[in-house]
């Protein structure tokens, strides 16, 4: 058995996550320990952040994506701000500099307690996404749901945040569409070789939009940062909004900006719900004596 490391569960706007101090260990969260903590109400996730020691000079940590159902994430936007606000508050220090495997990126705590993360350029070519087939314009690719003379949604802007994505944009309130019936098929489509995280959009005005998430790999979600990124970039390239934005995801609002820079700015909060230890070969816990009622 490993030894145990210490975790926070915390969240990002209801988007779930589990932070685990994985410092000082060359061991990682196995995807068994990891859907192991999923199955137990207390410590249901969509992502665990882990935080391993720096690899890159220059870079604070090293932070290890993973899904509820084990598999690896190169981005995740609410999870990002979770790490920032735990390590803020055990070191003093407000900016940050993190290596994820899809890069390095910077993150800063402000004095109201809301975290910016710099989600880094957007990527549009259908090869970076990626997508299995050629779209020279992936604003709006070919893909559809429902009927073939009435589909339920349809052509979908693509782009990759690190990670895929597809938006399908709708005209009526979000909440009418049955995203868990869509969501697993859409996911899972073979256009979309390495899975994809499926959201629908509705705009409401140039600066502001309401979306709603399937996550690849954790299903629906209250919150999904890089969805909003993605959704926020792919409004302002199809001229459905300016290039700030504020997304309102289940969980609440999140503030996107595509910089004229190119990088993509999210601005949100994000809570400590309780700690605890766990094995991370089992996904064994005890929650931290302090916090048993
Ligand atoms: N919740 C995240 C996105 C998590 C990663 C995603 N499920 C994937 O596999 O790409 C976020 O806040 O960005």
């Amino acid at each position: 058995m490993a030894s145990a490391a210490q975790f926070a569960k915390m969240n990002g706007l209801g988007n779930e996550i589990i932070v685990a101090d994985m410092r000082g260990r060359a061991d990682r969260v196995t995807p068994g320990a990891a859907v192991a903590l999923n199955t137990d109400p207390a410590t249901r996730f969509d992502q665990i952040m882990a935080i391993h020691d720096a690899r890159t000079p220059g870079t604070f940590n090293y932070i290890e994506i993973i899904n509820s159902d084990g598999s690896m994430a190169q981005a995740c936007g609410n999870g990002m701000r979770c790490v920032v606000q735990a390590l803020a508050a055990e070191t003093g220090q407000k900016i940050f500099t993190f290596e994820t495997i899809a890069g390095i990126l910077n993150a800063e705590e402000h004095a109201d307690g809301t975290i910016s993360v710099d989600m880094g350029r957007p990527r549009f070519g259908w090869q970076d996404i990626p997508l299995a087939e050629e779209f020279r314009d992936t604003r709006m690719i070919e893909l559809q749901i429902g009927p073939i003379d009435a589909p339920v949604l349809h052509s979908p802007s693509a782009v990759s945040m690190g990670n895929p994505h597809a938006i399908f944009w709708v005209d009526r309130d979000v909440w009418t569409y049955d995203l868990d019936r869509f969501g697993p098929l859409l996911e899972n489509h073979p256009i979309f070789p390495e899975r994809a995280n499926i959201t629908i959009a509705q705009v409401t005005a140039r600066d502001a939009m309401t979306i709603r998430t399937w996550e690849r790999g954790a299903g629906l979600t209250k919150a999904c940062g890089s969805a909003a990124c993605a959704a926020a970039v792919s409004a302002a390239r199809t001229n459905r909004t300016d290039r700030t934005v504020t997304v309102t995801v289940p969980g609440g609002p999140l503030l996107i900006e595509w910089r004229a820079d190119d990088h993509v700015i999210m601005t949100g909060p994000a809570e400590w719900e309780f700690s605890g230890t766990f094995d991370p070969a089992t996904g064994k816990w005890a929650r931290d004596r302090q916090d048993v009622a």
